[in-house]
């Protein structure tokens, strides 16, 4: 069995995330092919046994790369086992608001794109304030005080639960090889 595992990244958080996945995935048993969403290449979705994206939120939306790919190919992805992981900020918040509304980013997704997305994973992002530029910084330590984070720039700060991440990976993990064998 060969699982697509696709990203799409600004930070490269989103990209890290993927790579540990796909490590999961192959300790699992499957083969993996790892591509950025924008340069799938030969990695035709129709050709693999299940297909994981994974994707952040910039300024409340996915990167436009992320819904182009489902558009194109939603009747090859329907075929097989799919799952994606949303990563975002807000859902590390300490406002349930804030949670509520990480927490509607992949069904905006769905009635953008056509495609249903069955299975996702809500994964805490990370804070780049060394990477970022002057401006980013500026705004990100605005939105970090918004949603309880580290507002500490003398550093960077990653809020992901890897073991939690795992755990939802090994479950796609399980779906591939149920639908391969049935
Ligand atoms: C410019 C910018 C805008 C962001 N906007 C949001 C946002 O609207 N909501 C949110 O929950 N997280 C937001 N984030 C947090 C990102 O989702 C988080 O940093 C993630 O780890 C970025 O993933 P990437 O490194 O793959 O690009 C933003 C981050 C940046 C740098």
């Amino acid at each position: 069995m060969t699982v697509l595992v696709l990203y799409a990244t600004i930070e490269g958080h989103s990209r890290k995330i993927a790579e540990r996945a796909a490590s999961r995935l192959e300790e699992a048993g499957q083969h993996v092919v790892l591509g950025d969403v924008r340069e799938p290449g030969f990695a035709v979705p129709g050709r693999f046994d299940g297909v994981l994206i994974c994707a952040p939120i910039h300024i409340g939306r996915y990167p436009t790369s992320v819904a182009q790919f489902l558009i194109d190919w939603k009747a090859a992805l329907a075929a097989v086992p799919t799952a994606f992981i949303s990563v975002s900020l807000a859902i590390h918040s300490d406002s349930a608001d804030e949670r509520a509304e990480a927490e509607t980013y992949p069904a905006k997704l769905e009635k953008k794109t056509g495609f249903h997305i069955a299975k996702v994973h809500h994964a805490a992002g990370a804070l780049k304030y060394l990477e970022y530029d002057f401006f980013k910084r500026a705004l990100m330590r605005q939105i970090a005080r918004k949603e309880g984070a580290s507002v500490d720039t003398s550093r960077d700060h990653e809020f992901t639960d890897w073991e939690a991440l795992d755990a939802f990976v090994q479950e796609f993990a399980d779906d591939v090889a149920l639908a391969a064998s049935a």
